[in-house]
């Protein structure tokens, strides 16, 4: 496997508390890794590190053949490091448009290129941030983010709080990018059987550490597992 990246022993947190405990994680170009766990055990922190939003106190993160480990976040940014933040963070007062134009990078994507892939996007163009359902708001959220071209997507509960014809639209235009585009990602996500069938990889965080790395699928068919680490019961 060609790491694209690569955490090494990473441990982080906030103040005295350690949140991330010895994380060792690697992920390939093109791969895509439903990262999951229950409440509090460290899934944001571990974005927010990788943002370089929460420091790396011990271990090394590298990004192609690049050390980022105590990058800025704006390095990490123009590394083509993307965030869809679970606050989704549009700008309430500037229409779609304008949202999605702030975030354009020279080398990113077109606006007609994330209207083919949110349509309904392209619908709203002109309505400000503040006259989105939640869905349309997640959506933009997404859309921003691949303006500025990224080559790996991180993207903290998109699906959180959306009903489940939107939970289809939005996780079919994420299967479209990652296909046209080759994009590499890792999903947080609470809706687990959602997140499992849509990334083959998963890897579960249990108070910090990893506790599995592995198929997608073998998760899904050992409910008890499941259960155990996750607290699935459907
Ligand atoms: N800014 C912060 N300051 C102090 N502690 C924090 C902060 N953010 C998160 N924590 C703590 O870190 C731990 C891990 O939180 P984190 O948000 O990473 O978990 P999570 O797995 O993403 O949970 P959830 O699914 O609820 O979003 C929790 O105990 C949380 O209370």
């Amino acid at each position: 496997m060609t790491e694209f990246l690569n955490l090494q022993h990473v441990t982080s947190g906030y103040g005295e508390t350690v949140i991330l405990d010895d994380v060792s994680l690697q992920i390939a170009k093109g791969e895509c890794v439903a990262l999951i766990g229950r409440n509090g055990m460290g899934k944001t922190t571990l974005l927010s590190t990788l943002m370089g939003h929460v420091p790396c106190r011990a271990g090394t993160i590298t990004l192609g053949s690049q050390d980022v480990t105590h990058w800025a976040p704006w390095r990490r940014s123009r590394a083509r490091l993307g965030l869809v933040p679970q606050e989704r963070e549009i700008f309430p007062s500037l229409t779609v448009e304008e949202n999605l134009t702030v975030a354009r990078r020279a080398d990113g994507f077109t606006l007609e290129q994330v209207y083919e892939w949110f349509p309904r996007l392209a619908q709203r163009r002109g309505n400000k941030g503040n006259q989105l359902s939640g869905g349309e708001q997640q959506m933009l959220a997404i859309a921003r983010a691949m303006m500025g071209g990224p080559e790996l997507l991180l993207l903290d509960e998109p699906l959180e709080g959306l009903a489940p014809v939107i939970v289809d639209i939005v996780m079919q235009a994420l299967a479209r990018i990652r296909e046209a585009q080759g994009l590499t990602m890792i999903l947080v996500e609470q809706q687990v059987m959602a997140a499992l069938a849509f990334a083959p990889r998963a890897v579960v965080l249990v108070r910090g550490r990893i506790v599995y790395d592995g198929p997608s699928e073998a998760l899904r068919e050992d409910r008890a597992t499941l259960d155990r680490l996750i607290g699935v019961h459907s």
